[in-house]
């Protein structure tokens, strides 16, 4: 069988990949992208099987771009991993930590150590590509006042010494991801989880209305998150991660739900992994 193409948002040794890896295993061939939404085009051009794709972090929250990317590429979620994240500050060999001016980093791993910048206003925090691309051009470009956030894989692979380790505002720091598939890989066998999008209407009691019908048929509500509906004020999209023990029960809520919301989408449905 051919080894699985997971499209991911970094390089070999960024979170994405260790998220990729502990989901398929090690036999996978990366497909690596500059842009999530890359990833997504990725699969429409079928040069990819899979998209491995953060959606929200213990510290930074939900990643809200990404739900509607999930909502508009329309693919089928397969599955869902979570991640430790522990990050640290990695310097080029003989840079010492008066020497630093920039610290480089995602976005999503910046957020993460905030309280750690703040007490270093010296040190000028830049966005740039994933966690291992900064540790790459560190390495390359032999950045001696500059360093990058990223993660022990990172630290060897680019031949990098932390100056720091662990700067993470919260040591319980977890990242979950959502694995998207195109629509040939799209069945998962016994489902017990699902995420779904809905609206509900604006009045007095529509979205307790929609929850009480999960209730009532003993479905979990893990998550819910509102997102505004692009161009229509005061209209919102609900993502609802539901879980359940048993599939007529699921079934049974999805009928009743149907009939008090609308645009509802059931995104994916998939075997729950809390695992960290
Ligand atoms: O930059 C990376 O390594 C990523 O994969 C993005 C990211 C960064 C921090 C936590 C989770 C994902």
């Amino acid at each position: 069988m051919n080894k699985p193409r997971v499209a991911i948002q970094g390089i070999k040794a960024s979170f994405h990949q260790e998220a990729a890896v502990k989901f398929f295993g090690e036999d996978i061939e990366l497909v690596e992208c500059t842009s999530f939404k890359q990833t997504f085009e990725a699969l429409s051009r079928k040069e990819a099987d899979y998209v491995v794709m953060a959606i929200e972090n213990s510290i930074a929250g939900s990643l809200l771009p990404n739900y509607s990317l999930m909502m508009n590429y329309n693919f089928p979620v397969v599955g869902e991993v979570s991640l430790r994240i522990q990050l640290h500050l990695l310097a080029y060999p003989g840079v010492k930590f008066e020497d630093v001016k920039y610290a480089i980093s995602h976005p999503i791993a910046l957020r993460q150590c905030v309280d750690f910048m703040e007490e270093y206003p010296q040190i000028k925090v830049i966005e740039s590509s994933d966690t291992a691309a900064c540790a790459k051009r560190v390495h390359d470009e032999k950045l001696m006042d500059t360093v990058a956030i990223a993660n022990t894989m990172a630290a060897e692979l680019y031949e990098l010494n932390a100056l720091e380790k662990r700067i993470e505002s919260n040591k319980k720091n977890y990242t979950r991801f959502l694995i998207m598939a195109d629509k040939h890989n799209g069945t998962i066998a016994d489902p017990n989880k699902a995420s779904l999008c809905f609206q509900a209407g604006n009045e007095v009691g529509s979205l307790a209305k929609v929850l009480n019908i999960f209730a009532e048929n003993e479905i979990n509500l893990s998550k819910i998150q509102s997102m505004p509906v692009l161009g229509k004020p005061n209209e919102y999209n609900f993502y609802a991660d539901v879980e359940w023990q048993e599939p007529k029960q699921y079934d049974a809520a999805i009928k009743q739900a149907l009939k008090y919301t609308h645009n509802f989408n059931i995104l994916g449905e998939y075997r729950k992994n809390d695992k960290i």
